[in-house]
C-alpha cells in the first residue's frame, strides 16, 4: 500500500509529510508529480501538501487545481478513497470542488505562523477516529490565506452531517464557525489548514499529529482486509 504526495510547483511541506510517513509512521510514501495523470498503483491514500503552489497568484490553489494530476485525484476521491489535503493541500481540494467553503486572506491580513490548541469535533471520520471527541490538540499554523468561508446554508449542512473535524479555539485568522478542518459530506476527504505533520515527534514540541496518521493508517488497513 501506498500514500501518494502530489507536489505541485511550489509545494513545500512535500517532504515533512514524507519523513512523517516513511520514519514515523513506517508506511510507504510516494511522491507524484502534478504533471502525471495517474496515480501509483497500490496508492490507499493521497495527500495534497502545503505551500505555495503556483507562488499563490490568483488565489492559493486556484491555479493547482488544474493540474494534470488532479482529474486523477478526483476519480480517486469519487471511488470513496481518502484524500487528505493539508494548508495549501485544503485551498487545492476546496477550489477544485472536493470540499466545500473556501479559502481567504486572514482578517488581519497578516501570515501566521504559530502553535494553534484545536478542538477535535468529530472523532469519527476516517482520519481522526484516534483522537476523543472534544480533545484539545496543538498544530501549529502556517499561512497567509487560511480564513474559511461557507455560506450559511452550508455551515448548516456541515453541522447536521458532521463534517467539522477540527475548530479553533483562539480562532486565528477569522474562519466562519472556528473552523480549521472539514470532510466532505461522505467523510473520505479532509482538508485542514493546520500541520498535524509539523506536530508528530516530541521533539518538535508536540506529538499530537501523529494520531490523525495513524487514524488514516488504521482505517486504510482496515478497508484492504
Ligand atoms: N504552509 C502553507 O501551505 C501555507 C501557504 C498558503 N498558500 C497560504 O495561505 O499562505
Amino acid at each position: 500500500m501506498k500514500y501518494a504526495i502530489i507536489r505541485f510547483p511550489g509545494s513545500n511541506c512535500d517532504w515533512d509529510l514524507f519523513y512523517v510517513l516513511r520514519d514515523v509512521m513506517a508506511v510507504t510514501p510516494e511522491f507524484v508529480d502534478y504533471r502525471e495523470t495517474t496515480l501509483p498503483d497500490e496508492t490507499a491514500a493521497v495527500l495534497v501538501p502545503g505551500g505555495f503552489s503556483y507562488g499563490d497568484y490568483l488565489r492559493s490553489g486556484a491555479i493547482a487545481r488544474f493540474s494534470p494530476i488532479m482529474a486523477a485525484v478526483k476519480a480517486f476521491a469519487d471511488a470513496g478513497h481518502p484524500v487528505i489535503g493539508i494548508c495549501n493541500g485544503f485551498q487545492i481540494l476546496t477550489e477544485a470542488g472536493l470540499l466545500p467553503g473556501a479559502l481567504r486572506k486572514n482578517s488581519s491580513l497578516d501570515f501566521i505562523c504559530k502553535p494553534q490548541p484545536l478542538t477535535v469535533t468529530n472523532a469519527t471520520t476516517l482520519f481522526t477516529h484516534e483522537f476523543d471527541a472534544g480533545e484539545t490538540v496543538m498544530f501549529p499554523i502556517a499561512h497567509g490565506e487560511g480564513n474559511y468561508y461557507c455560506d450559511d446554508a452550508t455551515l448548516a449542512q456541515l453541522k447536521q452531517n458532521h463534517q467539522i473535524a477540527f475548530t479553533y479555539q483562539n480562532n486565528p485568522n477569522g474562519s466562519t464557525a472556528d473552523i480549521a478542518g472539514v470532510t466532505n459530506e461522505r467523510g473520505n476527504v479532509l482538508g485542514m489548514m493546520p500541520h498535524p505533520e509539523r506536530a508528530s515527534e516530541a521533539i518538535l514540541g508536540g506529538d499530537d499529529g501523529q494520531r490523525l496518521f495513524a487514524s488514516l493508517i488504521a482505517s486504510v488497513t482496515a478497508a484492504a482486509q
